[in-house]
């Protein structure tokens, strides 16, 4: 018997790299990410339904569309398919992420498989990030969002994960850049043998929006700050739009370390040891 009911996961989606290479004539911004997604993230339960039926639970909640506007229902529209959803929300909204794009995509992954119909080609309709989410796994993205290629190999990350609670709006951020064109990464993805390595290497890869989200919400930069001053911490930077930043570390007992003092330091903040793969 076909099943009834799905339980999905959706990860936090982290840009390791974010260059901004140019603008299309529609104002969307091309970039070159290399993309990966952490162990944290949303849950969501989907069953089709003659009626559309949203709850939205968890700690990150509140402020969450609860109606049409959803990510989730709107990707079951797409798919023409009504359905009951719960989803249990631990990832903070508008923070760089990409909360509301995993949402859709583990929805849409969900409706797929219930009811074996297949993923519409058009999911870059419902955010620039969903292409890479449906993957859910490390990728480099080019185009607006659209050219998704998995990396293989790419070594585990152990990572932390800080928002200090300000919401970013993503047009905001790009609306403020103000060099459009910048170097893309290199054309042919080195092989990292550790992740010594792959931290060494995005040393000299960028976040091309972290200035601009700095200016526009200052707090981000107290964020970078105080990630860098953790213990052992290889690299700090911004995720996406913001605000969410990450560091990087050498060991999950140190990537632990650093988030127990970051949560002691800053109570406020959404602070997360995670792996990143
Ligand atoms: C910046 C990124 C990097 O992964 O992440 P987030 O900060 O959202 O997590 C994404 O490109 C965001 O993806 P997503 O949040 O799905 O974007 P969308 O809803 O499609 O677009 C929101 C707005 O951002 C701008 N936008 C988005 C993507 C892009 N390549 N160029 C743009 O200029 C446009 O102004 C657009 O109207
Ligand atoms: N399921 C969802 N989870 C979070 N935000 C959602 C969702 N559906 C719609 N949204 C809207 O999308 C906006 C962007 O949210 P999100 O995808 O979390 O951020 P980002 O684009 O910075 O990664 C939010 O401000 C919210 O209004």
């Amino acid at each position: 018997m076909s099943k009834m009911v799905i339980d999905g996961f959706a990860p936090a989606k982290i840009n390791l790299s974010l260059h901004v290479t140019g603008q299309r004539a529609d104002g969307y911004h091309l970039l070159d990410s290399l993309v990966v997604f952490a162990d944290v993230g949303d849950r969501l339960r989907v069953r089709p339904a003659p009626d559309a039926r949203l709850t939205v639970t968890g700690p990150m909640a509140v402020g969450v569309p609860g109606g049409p506007d959803n990510l989730v229902l709107r990707a079951a529209a797409l798919m023409g398919i009504t359905a009951e959803i719960s989803l249990d929300k631990h990832l903070p909204a508008a923070a760089g992420i990409g909360g509301g794009s995993s949402d859709a995509a583990a929805c849409l992954r969900a409706l797929s498989e219930l009811r074996g119909q297949p993923v519409p080609n058009d999911v870059l309709a419902l955010g620039a990030d969903v292409p890479v989410c449906l993957l859910a796994r490390a990728a480099r993205m080019r185009g607006i969002g659209e050219d998704v290629v998995p990396v293989a190999g790419l070594p585990t990350l152990d990572a932390v994960l800080v928002n200090p609670g300000v919401p970013v709006s993503t047009p905001a951020i790009f609306h403020r850049l103000t060099q459009r064109e910048n170097p893309a990464m290199p054309a042919q993805m080195p092989e990292w043998p550790d992740a010594a390595a792959l931290i060494d290497w995005l040393r000299a890869q960028r976040n091309d929006l972290q200035d601009a989200a700095i200016t526009l919400e200052p707090v981000v930069a107290d964020v970078l700050h105080a990630i860098s001053a953790t213990q052992h911490c290889a690299l700090a930077r911004m995720s996406g739009s913001g605000a969410t930043c990450f560091g990087l570390y050498p060991d999950t007992a140190t990537a632990t370390r650093a988030a127990q003092a970051l949560v002691a330091a800053h109570p406020g903040w959404w602070v997360q040891a995670t792996r990143l793969s």
